[in-house]
Formats: C-alpha cells, structure tokens, sequence
C-alpha cells in the first residue's frame, strides 16, 4: 500500500480551467474506442448463462417475449458491435492466465440478459478493515440502529459495496467517507420512507429539516440552539451529520457543495415517490423514469474523486456533457436496483413502485414480459452511458477528467455486482 498521504484531495489554488484545456493534446492519442476498451479490463467471471436449454413449450405470447429474452443476450447487432454481445457468436475467447481474482459465480446470478461488466472480487482485506470500522462508527458515534437491526445492518455488506465501487480510494480512511454516507443516506431512506416506520405522509418536513445536517442553518442566536439539538434527535440525522462533517472535513468546498446538490436531488426524488403514494398515482413509465433520476444513486458516484483523494474541478464537473454521463451513470445504476429488488419489493405491503412494475401497469404486459423490457431499458442507459463517456474522453481528455470517467464506470460495475452477490437482501424472479 502505498503512504496513504494527507486525506484532503490535492487541490491547492487553482486557475479557472480555460475552454482550451480541453482540446486533446496532439499527443494524447485518446480516442472513444481506446478509452472504452480501457475501462474494463477482463476479469475472471463467466458471463451471465443463457436460458437453460430444457425449458418447457411456449404459448405464442412467450415467443414473442423470448425473442426480447434473445435480443438482449445477443446484445447491440450493428457494425462494430461484437464485442458487446453477451452470448458468443464464434469460439469462445481464449482466457488470460492472468486475471484478476474472481467472485465465486455461485455468490449470485446476474439477471440474465444484463448488460454489465463483471468486477475482481473486492480486495478482502479492506473489505473486514471497512466493516469493522463502520460497524464501530454506526454503534458508538451514531447510535444507527437497536440491537434487533443489527443481521440487517450486517446482511447489507456496505464494507464489500464500497470496497467494490471505489478500487481507487488510496486509504481505508478515503473508503469510509463513502462508506458513511452510504449508511447515512440508506438510514433516511429506511426510516423515514420505507419499511422501519418511514412514510409519505409528512416526509417533506422531515426531509427537510434532515437536509440542513448537510446544508447548515444559518439563523439568529435565540433559535440556533435548537436547530443544533434537532441534529441529534434521530438517527437518520445523526448519521447524516456526523458523516457530512468527516466528508466535508476531506472534501474541496466545492466538492461538499457538488454533494449537497445531489442530495437535494435525491431528496426532490423521494418526495415525488411519496406524493405518488399518497395519492395512490401511478406515473407513466417516462414519469417514473423521470422520479427515478432524482430519487437515484447519482450522490455515490459523484463522490468518487474526494474518495480517490483528487478533485475534478467545478467548471468540468458542471459541463453539459459530464451532466450527461453522471445522469446516464445514476438511472443504469438505479435501473439496476429496480431489477435485483423486484421480488422484495413485490413481496412488501402496498405497491411499490419500480420499472417492471410500472411498465407492466402502464403497458398492459405480463410481469415477465414487463421485466424484460426493463432489462432492455437499462441496457440501453448503460449502452448510452458509456457512448457518452468515450465521446466526453475525446472531447476532454484531461488527467482528472479521464480519472472520474473511470471512477464512476468503476461504481456503476461495483454496484451490480453489489446487487448481483447480496442474496441476504435480493433474489431474483423466477422468469428463465
Ligand atoms: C445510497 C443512496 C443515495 C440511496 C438513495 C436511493 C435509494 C435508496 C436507492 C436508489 C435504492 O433504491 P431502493 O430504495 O429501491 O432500495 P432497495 O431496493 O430497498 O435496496
Ligand atoms: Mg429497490
């Protein structure tokens, strides 16, 4: 391991980037095929398994949906397009002695048909070094959870998620910045939306004042001190605070802001989710999709590069065509979640929204055909995801800009297979 070195990101004083730094050096020699082929490494892990051969006679309405089964497993069919197929069209490819560990396959089957990449299994020594370290944080500076959540707590295997989505952070100290915030922002979600006493009713005021452990009150003495008190009053707000403060701690001001912008999306997101549960609303599938990019993973990736320990400057953070990829980023990663979390969503009171849900309400399919089609939807954003970082990579192949496009393919592969081996919390429908 290298000399962890000092945990705020090497920013110094910094001139405005000027347009021109990002028109490619004549040397750079970066092109789109060069970067994507770059970011994915082969790693040692099949690729998901076709439908079995042995399934049972098919109605006409079943063909027809196999033949949506059969285009997402062959992948994108146009020129220059072979090597994203996830069936093999020839022999298979010859593997490399030396690759990287692999996940046992038995840990979790990836939805069939899902474009991904398979990632080198999480280096096991973070991995406990992590989880003991949040484990500890959770506990004894936040109070998180009572005893009888700690299986859940423990079941959710945030250490392997964040060693996974971050193989760049220098330090454990860097991982536990994401580490924390990912158990802060799942703490609100749970309790104050979803299954451990959350609910729409009255979720506006509670997020609210949640949001100011991120983005202070800034008010008169005499009603200071309440404010201040309120921070401690439950643990969804004791673990925002107390990992906003280590975060901010590492983090450039305008890294932190980055942040709390993407949280206030985030929260903009849930509070749409439960106006329409209120109201017993159920959006078109573009109206979901829509919900679904605020209320998204977008606030994990976009921390990549204080928990790489670098910063990417605000002016290219804020380019139209780096909104893009960070967007396309968050729904693929989301989408994923929609699909490994069907079958416990199904299974908890109410409806819950999600894709496969929504598209077989809306477009009047059977579920499986509905969850199909959502495996298509997803594969497309990721398709157009990575289109948009390669062209972003030409366009703008600067050190730091390369580096984040790389840390946040990183995470959107860290979390599937997060999602892919955490059978504590998803399994899949039974569908192939
Ligand atoms: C970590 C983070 C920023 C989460 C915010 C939004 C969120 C909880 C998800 C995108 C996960 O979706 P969902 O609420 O459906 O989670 P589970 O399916 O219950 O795991
Ligand atoms: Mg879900």
């Amino acid at each position: 391991m290298p000399d962890p070195g000092p945990l705020r990101p090497t920013h110094g004083p910094q001139p405005p980037t000027p347009p021109s730094a990002c028109a490619p050096p004549a040397s750079s020699g970066t092109s789109a095929s060069d970067f994507l082929a770059a970011l994915h490494p082969p790693v040692g892990i099949p690729v998901p398994s076709p439908p079995p051969a042995d399934v049972p006679p098919r109605t006409p309405e079943a063909s027809a949906s196999d033949t949506a089964l059969q285009r997402i497993l062959r992948g994108p069919t146009g020129p220059g397009t072979s090597s994203l197929s996830l069936v093999p069209r020839k022999a298979p490819p010859v593997p490399d002695p030396v690759l990287p560990a692999a996940a046992p396959p038995g840990e979790g089957r990836a939805v069939p048909g899902l474009y991904h990449h398979p990632v080198p299994e999480p280096d096991p020594v973070r991995v406990e070094e992590v989880s003991r370290r949040i484990k500890r944080w959770a506990e004894d500076e936040v109070q998180l959870y009572p005893e009888e959540w700690e299986g859940q707590f423990d079941g959710f295997s945030v250490g392997r998620y964040m060693v996974g989505c971050h193989p760049d952070a220098p330090t454990v100290d860097h991982l536990m910045l994401a580490t924390r915030l990912m158990v802060a922002e799942n703490a609100l979600d749970d309790c104050y939306c979803e299954d451990h006493g959350g609910s729409p009713v009255g979720l506006g005021g509670r997020i609210l004042l949640a949001h100011t452990a991120l983005d202070h009150l800034h008010t008169t003495a005499e009603y200071t001190p309440a404010w201040q008190e309120s921070l401690a009053s439950d643990a969804p707000r004791r673990a925002y605070r107390s990992a906003m403060d280590y975060f901010a701690g590492a983090a450039t001001p305008s890294q932190a802001d980055r942040y709390r912008h993407d949280m206030a999306r985030l929260h903009m997101g849930y509070l749409a989710e439960a106006a329409w549960a209120e109201t017993d609303h159920l959006p078109e599938v573009w109206e979901y999709l829509a919900m679904r990019q605020f209320n998204n993973f977008r606030p994990c990736p976009t921390i990549t590069d204080t928990v790489g320990g670098y910063e990417l400057p605000a002016d290219l953070h804020a380019r139209p065509d780096m909104q893009r990829v960070i967007a396309l980023a968050g729904n693929a990663t989301t989408i994923v979640n929609d699909l490994y979390s069907y079958t416990k969503e199904l299974n908890s009171p109410g409806r819950h929204l999600n894709l496969p849900v929504v598209i077989a309400e809306r477009e009047k399919l059977s579920p499986r055909d509905a969850y199909l089609k959502a495996v298509e939807v997803h594969n497309e954003l990721m398709h157009a995801f990575e289109a948009a970082a390669a062209d972003l990579a030409k366009a703008c192949p600067v050190p730091t800009v390369l580096r984040f496009l790389r840390g946040v393919a990183a995470w959107v592969d860290g979390n599937h297979d997060w999602h892919r081996t955490n059978t504590y919390r998803y399994s899949l429908p039974d569908f192939w």
